[in-house]
Order: C-alpha cells, then sequence, then structure tokens
C-alpha cells in the first residue's frame, strides 16, 4: 500500500498535500500528516514510526476547504475498485488535485462570488492575461500593451489562483524601479496564491491547440480571436493546469471571450478600495456598493452584478436595455414580486452543470436542475403579463426543456441523499427493473424475520436475535443463560460478554443474496442516474442560456425592487461630456443612516441623507473644488458623484432626482489616507503614487474625484502640490477630465480667478454661538473658514487644548505670527516666532 503511496506522490506537483483513501478515511503520512496536524487540529499518529494524521470520508470536504483556505493545494487518491474483497490490495488512483482556483465543491466555495483561475505573461508587447472561472465555464483572453489598462479588471475579478511561467514573478518583482507598471504587477501577485508552470506551456503555438482541444473547435473564428492572441499562452496555460488537476479535460468551456479595456469602464485598484465597490475599508462585504446593490434572489444574479461592476460596459444600447428592463419591471410591481418569488426557488444551474460535467456527480444536483425546470413556466406566464417590450428578448433565451422537466420528477425521489452511495434516490414506480431489485431486499428482510420467529420456537429461546454488523454480516445472537439449548447446525462465529454469535448454512447462503440484491439495486440505480444526468448534459447548452438569462433578470428585478424601496431615477446617459446630477445621495450611506441597526442611529434615531446638485462639463465647468468644514460632507459628495456614475453605467437607476451623465472611460480616485508599510510606502508615498497614475492615466472623458491631496506632507509643500495638480487637470485650452476637488486649501479657491473651468464650491454650515450646525448642502462659492477647532472640540479634545488652539489661531491669523509659550512659569518666558519659511510663495498665494 505505501508502494501505491509513493508512486502517487512522486508524480505531484511540489507543495501537494496527498489525501489518500483508506476504507473510511482520507490518511496523510510524513510531513504532509505533520503540516494538516497543525493546519486542521487533528491527532498526529505514528505507524511504523511515520507520523500519520487521518480525516473522515464524509467530512473530508470540510478538511480539504480549510486546507484550500490557507492556500495549500491537496491532491485526492481514492480507490478505484471495492474495498470488499478481503486480503487484497485494493486498486487506488489519483482523482483530482484541488486547489484554491480549481476547487467546484459548493463547500469550498463562496456561492455568491466568481471564483476565477488567471494566468499572466507579460512581454515587450505587453501584459497578457487570461482568466477561468471552472465553476461556470466562463473563459476570456486579454492583451494590452499598458499593464494599467488590464490590472483594474484583474483586480476587481480577485482571482483565486493565478499561474505564471517560471521566474516570471521574480523578474517583476526585480524589474528596474521606473518600471513602475512591472511593479504594479509584482504587488498584485504579491497577495494571492501564485503557481508557476514551465515556460513552454505559455507558448502560443501549442497554446492554441490545447485550448481549440478544450473546446472542442478546429479553429477559434467563431469566437472572432485570431490564433496569435497573445492572449492564447496563458489561456493554454490555464487549460492545461486544469486538466492537471482535474485529471481530466476541464468539460465546463462553452466559449472563448475576449476582454477589452477600450470597451470597459476602468475602475483602477485604488478606485475599487477608496470607493469600496467590493468591500468597506474594514475589508467587510458590509459597507461595500455592492451589498448595498445587491438584491438578488439567486446566487448566480450575485456573481452577475459581481461581474457588471468589475467590468462595467461602455456598451450605449446595452446599458439603456438593461436601465429599460429595470423600469417595465417597476411599473408591474406585481410581476415584479411574482417574479422575485420564482428565482428565489431556482437554483444554481451554472455550478450544478459546472460540476455535473466534471464528474463530480451527486443526486441532489438533478434536484437542483428538477426544481429550477419546474419554476420556468411560472416565470414565463409572469413575464407575460408585461406589455411587449425589452423583456421579450430575455423570453426567448428561457428555455422551459419541456421532455427534461417531466422526465426529472419522474425519475427523481422527493428526498435526494448527497451520496450516491446512499441509494433510493430514484423514484418507485420508475423503472420496474429497478423495483424488483430493491422488491428482493424487503423480501429478504422479511425472510430474515420470519426465521428469527421460527427459530426461537424451533430451539425454544425467545431472547434469540438476528442481528447485523458491518464486520460480521448477519448472524443469530444467544446469550449465555441459552446457550445449552442452542442446536447441532447451528456453527458458532464468535464469543461476546453477553453470550454467542452463530450463523447456518441458510443464513450464509441468505446474506449472499441480500448483498447481491442491494448491491445490484444500487448499480441499477446509478446506472439510472447516468442516464439522468446524460439527459440533463444532453440540454447543457439550453440550460446554460436559460441560467445565465434567469441572472440577468434576477440582477434587474432586484435593481427595480431597490429603485421602489429608494425612490431611484433612471439616468439618462449619451455621448456627452456632461454630468449633472439633482439631488443626488450617496447610496450607501444613504441606506447606513436609515438602517435602525446601524451605529450612527444609535445616537440620532435614523437619518435622511441630504441630497446635493453636481454640475459638471469636461468643456465648462471641468473643476469642481470644494472647500468646506471638517466634518461637513465633502468626501462623501465627492464619493456619491463617483458611485452614481458607475450606477449608471452599469445601467442600474440611481439615487438622484433627475441625472444625466456622458459617458465616462476611467473613474479614478485619490481618498484617504493608507499606506503600505509591508511595501515600504509610506502614506504621502501611496497618495502620491495614485495621483501619478491619475495625471498619467486620465482622458478628458474621465472623471476623477481627489479628496486633500497633498495631506500627507507639510503644508507647503502640500499646498504646492495640490495647487500644481489642479493646475494640470486644467492644462488644457478647451477641456479636460470631469473632476471634483475637495480641500482644506483655503488657498487653492483662489484659483477660480485664473482657471475659467474651476467653480467653487463649499459645503455649508450654521453657526450657533461657538457651535456649528451641519446643514450638509453644497453651495456655489468657497467656504471662508474651517472650523476645525469647533469639530475637534465635537471629538471631545480636552478643553484647555481648545482654547489654547483658539489663541494661537487667532494670532496665527492675525499679522502678530508670535505666539507666547505657556510653559512652566518657573522658566523665563521665551517668544517663538511663527513665519513662513517660503516667503515667495506665500507671496505667490
Ligand atoms: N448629505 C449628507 N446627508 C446626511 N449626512 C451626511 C451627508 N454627507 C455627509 N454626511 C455625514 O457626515 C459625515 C462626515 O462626512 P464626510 O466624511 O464626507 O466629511 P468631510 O467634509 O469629508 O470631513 P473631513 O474634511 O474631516 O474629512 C459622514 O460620515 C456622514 O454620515
Amino acid at each position: 500500500m505505501m508502494e501505491q503511496y509513493f508512486e502517487v506522490k512522486e508524480n505531484l506537483p511540489r507543495d501537494t498535500l496527498l489525501l489518500f483513501r483508506l476504507g473510511d478515511f482520507y490518511e496523510m503520512f510524513y510531513e504532509d500528516a505533520v503540516m494538516a496536524s497543525k493546519l486542521l487540529g487533528l491527532t498526529l499518529t505514528k505507524r511504523h514510526d511515520y507520523p500519520m494524521a487521518g480525516i473522515p470520508y464524509h467530512a473530508a470536504n470540510n478538511y480539504v476547504g480549510k486546507l484550500l483556505a490557507a492556500g495549500k493545494k491537496v491532491a485526492i487518491c481514492d480507490q478505484a475498485e471495492s474495498g470488499k474483497i478481503v486480503g487484497k490490495l485494493v486498486r487506488r488512483q489519483l482523482t483530482r488535485i484541488l486547489t484554491p482556483g480549481t476547487t467546484l465543491d459548493a463547500a469550498q466555495l463562496d456561492a455568491a462570488r466568481n471564483h476565477y483561475l488567471c494566468a499572466l505573461a507579460h512581454d515587450r508587447r505587453g501584459l497578457h492575461a487570461a482568466w477561468l472561472d471552472l465553476t461556470t465555464g466562463e473563459f476570456k483572453v486579454a492583451t494590452d500593451p499598458r499593464p494599467e489598462n488590464l490590472l483594474p479588471v484583474l483586480t476587481a475579478l480577485d482571482p483565486a489562483e493565478l499561474i505564471t511561467a517560471e521566474g516570471a514573478l521574480d523578474a517583476w518583482k526585480n524589474a528596474p524601479h521606473e518600471q513602475t507598471a512591472l511593479h504594479a504587477l509584482a504587488n498584485f501577485c504579491a497577495t494571492r496564491l501564485v503557481s508557476e508552470l514551465p515556460a513552454y506551456q505559455f507558448e502560443t503555438a501549442s497554446a492554441v491547440r490545447t485550448v481549440m482541444t478544450a473546446l472542442g473547435v478546429l479553429n477559434l473564428e467563431g469566437f472572432g480571436l485570431s490564433v496569435s492572441h497573445p492572449g492564447l499562452g496563458p489561456a493554454g496555460a490555464l487549460v492545461y493546469y486544469a486538466t492537471e488537476n482535474l485529471c481530466a479535460k476541464p468539460e465546463t468551456l462553452r466559449g472563448l471571450q475576449e476582454y477589452r479595456s477600450a470597451a470597459t469602464l476602468l475602475l483602477d485598484p485604488a478606485t475599487l478600495r477608496n470607493l469600496e465597490i467590493f468591500a468597506s475599508i474594514r475589508g467587510t462585504r458590509d459597507g461595500s456598493l455592492l451589498t448595498a446593490l445587491n438584491r438578488t434572489a439567486t446566487a448566480a444574479g450575485a456573481r452577475l452584478l459581481e461581474r457588471w461592476l468589475a467590468a462595467p460596459t461602455l456598451d450605449l444600447p446595452a446599458i439603456r436595455r438593461r436601465q429599460l428592463i429595470v423600469g417595465e419591471l417597476l411599473a408591474a410591481p406585481s410581476v415584479l414580486s411574482d417574479l422575485r418569488d420564482r428565482l428565489g426557488a431556482v437554483r444554481d444551474i451554472p455550478r450544478i452543470l459546472g460540476r455535473l460535467q466534471n464528474r463530480l456527480r451527486n443526486p441532489r444536483e438533478l434536484g437542483g436542475i428538477r426544481d429550477t425546470l419546474a419554476q420556468l413556466p411560472a416565470v414565463h406566464e409572469t413575464l407575460a403579463a408585461l406589455p411587449v417590450s425589452e423583456i421579450s428578448s430575455l423570453k426567448t433565451q428561457i428555455h422551459e426543456l419541456p421532455s427534461l422537466r417531466d422526465h426529472l420528477p419522474r425519475a427523481l425521489g422527493d428526498e435526494l441523499p448527497a451520496d450516491l452511495q446512499d441509494g433510493n434516490y430514484i423514484r418507485t414506480g420508475y423503472d420496474p427493473e429497478l423495483d424488483r431489485l430493491r422488491s428482493l431486499t424487503t423480501d429478504n428482510k422479511t425472510w430474515l424475520s420470519d426465521l428469527e420467529r421460527a427459530e426461537q420456537e424451533r430451539t425454544g429461546i425467545r431472547s434469540l436475535k438476528i442481528r447485523f454488523t458491518n464486520n460480521f454480516g448477519y448472524y443469530i445472537e444467544v446469550t449465555k443463560a441459552n446457550l445449552h439449548l442452542v442446536p447441532a447446525d447451528y456453527i458458532r462465529r464468535q464469543t461476546t460478554v453477553g453470550g454467542e454469535r452463530y450463523v447456518t448454512e441458510a443464513l450464509k447462503q441468505k446474506e449472499k443474496e441480500i448483498f447481491h440484491a442491494e448491491e445490484n439495486a444500487l448499480a441499477r440505480e446509478l446506472a439510472l442516474f447516468t442516464d439522468l444526468v446524460t439527459a440533463v448534459l444532453d440540454e447543457s447548452l439550453a440550460l446554460a442560456q436559460t441560467a445565465d438569462t434567469l441572472a440577468e433578470l434576477d440582477v434587474l428585478a432586484g435593481w427595480a425592487r431597490l429603485a421602489r424601496d429608494w425612490d431611484y431615477s433612471r439616468p439618462e446617459l449619451d455621448d456627452t461630456d456632461i454630468l449633472e446630477i439633482t439631488e443626488g445621495r450617496h447610496p450607501v450611506v444613504e441606506q447606513m443612516l436609515k438602517d435602525p441597526s446601524a451605529p450612527a442611529a444609535a445616537v440620532t434615531g435614523p437619518q435622511s441623507f441630504v441630497p446635493n446638485d453636481t454640475a459638471l462639463s469636461a468643456s465648462e465647468a471641468q473643476i469642481a473644488l470644494i472647500t468646506g468644514p471638517n466634518m461637513a460632507g465633502k468626501s462623501t459628495y465627492i464619493r456619491q458623484v463617483a458611485l452614481i456614475t458607475l450606477m449608471a453605467q452599469i445601467g442600474c437607476w440611481v439615487p438622484a432626482k433627475s441625472c444625466r451623465i456622458g459617458l465616462v472611460d476611467r473613474i479614478f480616485s485619490r481618498v484617504g489616507a493608507s499606506d503600505d508599510l509591508a511595501r515600504g510606502n509610506s502614506t504621502f508615498m501611496v497618495e502620491m503614487n495614485e495621483t501619478a497614475n491619475i495625471l498619467n492615466n486620465a482622458t478628458d472623458r474621465s472623471l476623477i474625484i481627489l479628496d486633500e491631496i497633498g495631506r500627507g506632507t507639510s503644508t507647503y509643500d502640500g499646498l504646492s502640490i495640490a495647487w500644481a495638480v489642479v493646475e494640470h487637470l486644467h492644462r488644457d485650452e478647451t477641456c479636460g477630465p470631469r473632476t471634483l476637488f475637495a480641500t482644506h486649501y483655503q488657498e487653492l479657491t483662489q484659483l477660480e480667478k485664473h482657471l475659467p473651468r474651476l467653480r467653487n464650491y463649499s459645503v455649508a454650515v450654521k453657526e450657533w454661538n461657538d457651535d456649528i450646525v451641519f446643514v450638509r448642502r453644497v453651495v456655489p462659492g468657497a467656504a471662508d473658514r474651517s472650523y476645525g477647532i469647533q469639530v475637534a472640540r465635537l471629538a471631545g479634545l480636552p478643553l484647555t487644548v481648545i482654547d489654547r488652539a483658539k489663541t494661537i489661531l487667532t494670532k496665527l491669523e492675525s499679522d502678530d505670527t508670535t505666539v507666547e509659550l505657556t510653559t512652566p512659569k518657573a522658566r523665563p518666558r521665551k517668544k517663538i516666532t511663527v513665519k513662513p519659511d517660503d516667503a515667495a510663495q506665500m507671496n505667490f498665494l
């Protein structure tokens, strides 16, 4: 057996734990056992001096999930034949290798999230990538001469595992300092599990063949791809890796699409983080835009929403179509609520198909298909209540598959086991042969109870019992007190504390028949199951299309619900350079303010969000410079503009009274302070990196939000940088990227006089004695003061500090820039002079 073990182990990639099936356990040996016992908290045992640890076969999924979450790869070696024959070594074979990117098991996947395996290659033509969700079959290639155009979408897709050619990652890490794109690539890889493959797996010529074989096509023209597309190298490497891990060709792949950065609204990694698109700053899903927009009823819908947000299309007709469908559903409340109820009963067809196609089969998966198909006539009926409309195109893509829909409930029982070995999932009456085999088992059981009664009578032992254990099979049990009554034809098998166990020739014969009948029934059931799987897979294309359409309907119906609950409006999208929002609100903050369980509500009760207007255009009011006190709502305001724009461009309705947006090609943001100390970058360095990225990549169609640029350094350095950044954004004579710039540097408001496309705004506050009241209104014109000291008092700074700060402020604001030190009286009074370091710059301001 250990020879078998070493044979399998030898051929595994490094860092792969081998789970070796022994009866009801998966065992691990040697260093695998030591590592797993630490990670899983298992007891480490010893056999012949080598360490060993085991997990029960039934609970394997859970443990494997934990190993994958810890970034490990796990190879599963199963028994390839029944272990019933005593004394013979069972044949075993590697069934699959599970890695974080290739696992298909529902227990190891987040149903609401896509699960990508992504391969990357870089050469002088640029960055080439391919990504694959094995669970659903989504497969894409991309190439871009500028890595910074591809990294945004890759970050948004958040792959579970990356594949690169051997040595590539080291080369990116050690690239010369000025090669910032390669460093960004290395940073992207640094936080993820990277598996390396020999470089030849990335060679385009052989990769193209691998991809075509996997897709079962003779050329790639049907997918609009030329065989020289540089993304095909990584695509080939992906297919190779998936095949190795599945120990079979991946059967989920439905096609290959090209992703084009130019057709997508790009959100660079910093913006995804700053605007809290997929996760809040605290790293939780709550508080993110994704959660605020997610009203889906199905897992496939939730995943589609994530994909739309990760790569918003720039295709105007497609966006408008989504908006219109939301509108149609919103206008028909009863259709909307019926539809959402129906969708609630729809199961995760794409992932079920993925598992069935890749040999992970159990009766419940078929139950999922059955339950979903059962909903479809009602879905059609519900949609038929809508007038002929945009939704009609979706209706034709929902296939009812009547014969499969009737077949599955006839064949499958109501309650379905998760494991094929448990049997009893095929309904009685479906197959006469199965019924016959099952009745043999039932007859046999009756025979056994008849035998028990007959033997009790024959021997006069009233306590005589016929029992069964896995080790001994069927036997007759006689207690000690009755042993003298045992007849001569009983064959003794075992002595126990309480008595003896016997068999008879007739019982042995019957036992064989019972095992045989059970085995035959199970085998028959399995054959019927396999036929059903084939019938389902024969319809996999229609099922997949239906599932995609249901997912789309689900997202759009969810948005209709969202629009109704929060009073959203349909944004107007066009090719102009305008961005006009009337009474816009922040989608996430608004929901949190109303949420009675939110922390803010604990103090003041649920509050209403104060709406604000925005009017920008690349050629006129290009830059909105927003000043105002701390805590007034500047950051919230500029973020809400970015989020409303993003929502509009994925086809969602928006939290505003009305809204008109000329399509935006990229959204950039530089918000808040974060450092990256682990990679040797200070807060200020991160801020400047992000600003550099914006200035280098923004186009006239971009939207930029900048919050307190320059805050991370000395006042004058910061102010000068902020000043120069605004000028740079305004450098073009006629137009520039639409920009919202929130700042505490009052001096910048002077720029309005020099830059014709800059407008000053401020967030108004009311003064009340020495207090301020936040009214959250954005109004034209610059703020006169920053009220920092009042806000500091609200934050609970000691009053002595507040009073002293006021004195210093008064002095600083007057011409007298000398501030008296009030430190210990015993010491002689000393005066320090606060004066600008750079008189020239002060004059200039
Ligand atoms: N329009 C609004 N309606 C209601 N509440 C708001 C609004 N805008 C902001 N708030 C609330 O005010 C708080 C402070 O807002 P925000 O962080 O945007 O202020 P800020 O001006 O950027 O402050 P600072 O300059 O100190 O960073 C937010 O947490 C939010 O709860």
